[in-house]
């Protein structure tokens, strides 16, 4: 639900990934968002395009005042490039072709991090054990068609979300098995960040390392048939390059949790994990998560929690735009 001056609406609000556009609008305040719609990336030019192509879609719209964009990419500056996909665009130019009086542009999981405490009970699953204790950071990872990171620490009375790129830090093995497969990735990418295994592209990159090192002769599969095949076990490499990805987010989100002392809580986001039910609970995500050595009685205090919200990155920019109007307006 989003409050502020009632000039402001409606209010767009948008989850721009390497896929997938999602936007919604916020009609008043205190009325929560509506007119959900998926836009895939591939089929139009522009971000503007697809903003363009979605508000024809929900025809009888009054063009929205203000809006929020959260997007798979650093934010810094007026000038914008996608990581995993070509659209590039100047905020400005793109608040002024819209006819928007602000637009507000973030990094999609730095927005994701501002829906976290907004999250109802039902909206996140406990893997593994451990406790949220509250005041502490916040952790957040997401494989999608790239890998989110971000995190919330605490901040005055609130919280600030982090702004990082978490999902390009260097991919360590924690077997000589996946030491294997990250030197065919090696050959292949040079340097091998988390997100080349840890993502859609990444878990298809997987599956053909595996084959490749089988001396299996390659096969095109779509990381949805990948995890369809696995889940079914009817397919050997496609069940490893599961299990490893799963066992290779549990060392980086281990490593994440580490790293930002997150005993608020490890949240995992994006378009795959929470596709991936029961597999993922019985994989070696949490075991690896833990271990760590002398650390893994203090990671074992921490709760994981996958997100099952339907469309929380737009709650994050929602949170992100009340925070620009009320910033502007002294509130
Ligand atoms: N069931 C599944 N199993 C494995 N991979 C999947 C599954 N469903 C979707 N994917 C992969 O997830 C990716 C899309 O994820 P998502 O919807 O989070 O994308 P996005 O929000 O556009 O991306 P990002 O924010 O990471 O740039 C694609 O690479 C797709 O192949």
């Amino acid at each position: 639900m989003s409050t502020g001056c009632p000039d402001t609406y409606p209010r767009l609000i948008g989850d721009i990934g390497g896929t997938h556009a999602r936007l919604a609008v916020i009609d008043s305040p205190d009325s929560p968002p509506t007119r959900f719609r998926t836009l895939c990336c591939d089929d139009h030019a522009s971000l503007l395009e697809a903003v363009k192509a979605y508000l024809m879609l929900e025809r009888g719209l009054p063009g929205p005042r203000v809006a929020a964009f959260g997007i798979a990419n650093p934010v810094d500056g007026d000038q914008v490039q996608m990581t995993n996909h070509d659209w590039s665009f100047s905020i400005e130019q793109l608040r002024t072709d819209l006819g928007l009086e602000r637009l507000v542009v973030l990094n999609d999981f730095t927005a994701l991090a501002l829906s976290l405490h907004r999250l109802q009970a039902h909206e996140r699953r406990q893997v593994g054990g451990g406790h949220e204790r509250a005041g502490r950071p916040v952790a957040l990872i997401g494989p999608g068609t790239g890998l989110g990171v971000s995190g919330l620490v605490r901040c005055g009375n609130g919280y600030a979300p982090l702004e990082g790129e978490g999902g390009h830090v260097t991919l360590a093995a924690s077997t000589p098995r996946e030491a294997e497969l990250i030197a065919v990735l090696t050959a292949r990418f040079g340097h091998v960040s988390a997100e080349r295994a840890l993502s859609g592209p990444g878990l298809i990159a997987l599956h053909d390392a595996i084959r490749q090192l089988a001396g299996a002769p390659p096969l095109a599969l779509e990381a949805d048939e990948i995890s369809a095949r696995a889940i079914a076990a009817s397919c050997p490499w496609c069940a490893e390059a599961l299990q490893v990805f799963c066992a290779m987010l549990g060392t980086v989100a281990g490593d994440l949790a580490l790293t930002l002392g997150a005993f608020g809580g490890v949240y995992i986001g994006g378009g795959i994990v929470p596709k991936l039910g029961d597999f993922f609970d019985r994989s070696d995500f949490r075991r690896r998560f833990e271990q760590k050595g002398r650390f893994s009685d203090y990671l074992a205090r921490i709760p994981c929690y996958v997100i099952l919200a339907e469309y929380p990155a737009l709650l994050g920019a929602a949170t992100a735009l009340d925070h620009a109007l009320a910033g502007e307006t002294g509130s």
